[in-house]
């Protein structure tokens, strides 16, 4: 665990152009080096073009074209990805990046680390049954224990950040649930950025909120504060009433869709 005072991971100043549109227009925060800190914002207003360009990952046409991101005290803006990488980072990208015609064991195989320890006890201890399901072909898994492998990845390596793209996007509320518990145990163990859009989710796992409008941070602070505010989330996120009252309600027992997604299914 870093010792750094200003958080694990500073963007500062952040801007990124893709295809000649500015997308990014300064994005500035700091993740604590313990807890969930929700990067939060509606549809398009660049979430997860910031982890991308943390991570070095932007699209052929994009750039940084200023600002500075700091991993444990070390400039690692532009620096590439496998570098990025290898300093502790894990990332559970937003289609969870897992291979379907592979098997859980063979995914976990995959994305073991060349040269670092391989948490194999960890991630059974946290996730049982990803060891009775090893043989079983990643695809043919429901879409919460799909997430349970991109996770688990990113547990088996020495990472001292993790990065996770909406793994609840598009989920029935009862896969949300289980999605839920399996970020629970990962934050358990290490810090975690976590792109969410679901008001339930957030409360239930985040300590920190960060919320973008149009390429720019336009809240940061406690993630408890933020929700206790109705006009807040009301002007910052568009969610209404009733999602409120869902996430206060049924927030354990049935967590609600995304506020600003509609979807179904895995
Ligand atoms: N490859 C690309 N080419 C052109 N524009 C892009 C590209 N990638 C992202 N954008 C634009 O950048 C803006 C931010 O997109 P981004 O995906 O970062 O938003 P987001 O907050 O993650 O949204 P969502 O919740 O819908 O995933 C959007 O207007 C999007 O259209």
């Amino acid at each position: 665990m870093s010792e750094h005072t200003g958080g694990i991971l500073s963007v500062d100043g952040l801007r990124v152009d893709i295809a000649g549109s500015r997308i990014l227009q300064g994005v500035g925060f700091t993740v604590p080096a313990t807890g969930v800190t929700a990067l939060m914002g509606r549809n398009g207003a660049g979430k997860t073009t910031t982890v991308r360009a943390v991570l070095g990952l932007l699209p052929d046409e994009g750039r940084v074209t200023g600002g500075t991101v700091t991993f444990d005290g070390d400039d690692i803006t532009r620096e590439p990805t496998h570098l990025t990488v290898r300093r502790g980072i894990g990332y559970a990208p937003e289609d969870r990046g897992i291979f379907g015609q592979l098997t859980v064991a063979e995914n976990l195989t995959l994305a073991e680390r060349a040269g670092g320890t391989h948490h194999y006890g960890l991630v059974h201890e946290l996730f049982p049954e990803l060891r009775e399901r090893r043989a079983q072909r990643a695809g043919t898994l429901s879409g919460g224990q799909q997430q349970m492998v991109a996770i688990a990845r990113t547990l088996l390596n020495d990472n001292r950040l993790i990065i996770v793209d909406e793994p609840t996007k598009g989920l029935a509320p009862r896969v949300v649930q289980e999605v839920t518990e399996v970020l629970r145990r990962a934050a358990g163990r290490v810090p975690m950025l976590l792109v969410e859009q679901n008001l339930a989710v957030i409360r239930e796992l985040a300590d920190t909120a960060v919320v973008l409008e149009a390429g720019k941070v336009v809240h940061t602070g406690p993630a408890a504060d933020l929700l206790a505010d109705r006009d807040l989330t009301t002007t910052l996120l568009g969610v209404g009433r009733a999602a409120h009252l869902r996430t206060e309600q049924g927030a354990r027992q049935d967590i609600p869709q995304n506020t600003t997604t509609e979807g179904s299914g895995r």
